[in-house]
């Protein structure tokens, strides 16, 4: 039985003046990939920011309606933001490894959280990293610098710091757009395996992405969520002409 994770609802999101989200009501299913598609400036990056509220950061952002995550809005008062992020969790376009070893990119999110155990750090790193797909490739080389690593593995090693403080929920936005078709599929092997533990929301450029990895697709164009639906059906049979246009490469 799928489960809502997320539910969004009445969503809109404002830089200043400019409204980027409008009205947007979606549930985020737990143990599913969901894609979001549509052409650059759409919001996909906008909205994905909102689910772990990382658009507070930016100045003159305004935020109405509500996200629950498990029933409870991340925009009400007495959030932990910090907390939040800590469950939902974000990988970027472009690997961002500290300039550090191996071992302590992954032991980072655990060290800041108070774990100083040794043992228990080893641990953590080794599942982390195992969990990231990235073990067997990096175990011989823990304590060397993650910047010698190749833009694949770096991005696995980003995805094993996540999985380091034991999110929830992953938020990737673009996790291939500067990798490899090699190291690009790799991260796409890797995410059908995560989400039997994880709810996974990930941002595509790549049509056929989408189609492969997800189970779930919101197609978005100007700030509106046209449809969304299940990937099969989306792709197959879309209800809104503009998403067909969008799929069959008439635009974006
Ligand atoms: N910090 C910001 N300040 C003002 N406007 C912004 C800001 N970030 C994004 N926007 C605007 O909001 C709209 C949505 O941007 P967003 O980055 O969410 O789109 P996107 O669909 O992810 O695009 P892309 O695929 O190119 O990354 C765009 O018109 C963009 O110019």
């Amino acid at each position: 039985m799928s489960v809502s994770r997320i539910s969004v609802r009445n969503l809109n999101l404002y830089y200043k003046e400019f409204q980027a989200l409008k009205n947007i009501n979606m549930e985020i299913t737990a143990n599913n990939v969901t894609a979001l598609i549509g052409p650059s400036g759409c919001g996909k990056s906008t909205f994905l920011r909102t689910l772990n509220r990382m658009n507070d950061l930016i100045e003159g952002v305004r935020v109405e309606g509500t996200v629950l995550l498990d029933g409870h809005d991340i925009y009400g008062p007495d959030v932990d933001v910090a907390g939040l992020r800590k469950r939902v969790g974000m990988v970027f376009q472009k690997p961002n490894p500290f300039p550090m070893s191996v071992y302590d990119n992954v032991a980072y999110g655990p060290r800041i959280h108070g774990e100083r155990n040794k043992r228990r750090l080893d641990q953590i790193v080794e599942n982390s990293l195992r969990g990231a797909a990235l073990w067997d490739e990096v175990r011989d080389r823990l304590h060397k610098s993650a910047l010698g690593l190749s833009g694949g593995q770096q991005q696995r090693l980003c995805i094993a710091r996540l999985l380091a403080v034991e999110p929830e929920v992953l938020l990737m936005d673009e996790p291939t757009s500067a990798l490899d078709p090699m190291a690009t599929m790799k991260i796409e092997e890797l995410l059908s395996v995560l989400k039997k533990n994880y709810t996974i929301v990930i941002v595509t450029h790549n049509m056929q992405q989408a189609a492969r990895v997800s189970d779930a697709t919101a197609f978005f164009l100007n700030g509106e969520l046209v449809e969304y639906g299940d990937t099969e059906e989306i792709f197959t049979r879309p209800a809104d002409q503009r998403t067909e246009d969008y799929i069959t490469g008439r635009f974006g």
